[in-house]
């Protein structure tokens, strides 16, 4: 049978560990066929960023517009946006209603530390979002307050809908004093906590893009979206599992995205 098809727009990560590496992976991975649309190029290994570079405007529409010429995408993805002009180009694309099942992951700052965006080119892509999926820096930073309990994560997920979202997952991989993993999904009506186990290991490069990667895929295949995130934090916590002992770079590696030693 024919794949579906799922498009990401994001940035590159010459780690391999996050961004469009690890979005094409993780489709891969849940077969599905991959499209790829670059917003800038990071120099970047797992140790951190040296370097994020966006490209022109109009070479990523130029991207987009092939892609969507040539293939029926049942769902998009966006990571790293690059500049605001960027994101004012692809939300064109999607109030034009040609992004269906728009996963936005509104990256702001890596694990590592480093700036890869601003909450101002997020908030131009917020809007047309079938789902939204800041962690928790991410959801304090675009609200301008502290999510430091489940209770916040809820509040969080809640508020941020009236940004444009239909659903918003904050997650709260790192929510302090905590044993589980929990995130929390704004379904339109309520919140729903979900919480999941908590992997013990440093490898964890790229698990917000492979989350949100893989809500895409889910939803490309006909999912729900709260069945579509239920299904991408198992596979995220099998990722982590399988690659607790790895060695790859000297720093926070990536995830087992194809089950190798899960
Ligand atoms: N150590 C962990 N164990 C289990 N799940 C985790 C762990 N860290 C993150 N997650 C899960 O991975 C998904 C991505 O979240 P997160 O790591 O917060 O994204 P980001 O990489 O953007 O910070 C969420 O479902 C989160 O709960
Ligand atoms: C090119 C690129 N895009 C996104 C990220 C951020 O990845 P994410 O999975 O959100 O989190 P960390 O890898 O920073 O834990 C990135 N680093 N590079």
């Amino acid at each position: 049978m024919t794949p579906p098809v799922v498009l990401t727009i994001a940035g590159s990560d010459s780690g391999a560990g996050a961004g469009i590496q690890a979005d094409l992976k993780v489709f891969a991975a849940l077969r599905s066929y991959g499209t790829s649309v670059l917003t800038a190029v990071t120099a970047q290994n797992t140790l951190g960023v040296a370097g994020v570079f966006p490209l022109p405007p109009d070479v990523v529409t130029a991207q987009v517009d092939a892609v969507l010429a040539d293939f029926a995408v049942r769902a998009v993805k966006t990571g790293v946006l690059g500049t605001p002009e960027i994101a004012s180009a692809v939300a064109e694309r999607a109030r034009d209603g040609l992004l269906p099942n728009l996963v936005v992951d509104p990256v702001l700052v890596s694990t590592s530390g480093h700036r890869l965006g601003a909450v101002a080119v997020v908030e131009r892509l917020l809007p047309y979002a079938m789902v939204a999926t800041p962690n928790r820096a991410e959801a304090e930073a675009l609200l301008g307050r502290r999510v430091s309990s489940r209770s916040d994560l809820a509040d969080a997920a809640r508020d941020l809908a009236s940004g444009g979202p239909r659903y918003v997952v904050v997650t709260g991989g790192d929510l302090p004093d905590e044993a589980e993993s929990v995130d929390a999904l704004w379904t339109g009506t309520e919140v729903q906590l979900l919480p999941g186990p908590r992997v013990a290991t440093g490898n964890t490069h790229g698990t917000g893009c492979s989350f949100s990667a893989a809500i895409a895929v889910r939803l490309g295949l006909g999912d729900a979206v709260p069945q579509a995130v239920r299904f991408a934090k198992e596979y995220v916590a099998g990722a982590l599992v399988g690659a607790r002992r790895w060695r790859l770079g000297g720093g926070s590696g990536p995830l087992d995205h194809f089950g190798w030693h899960r």
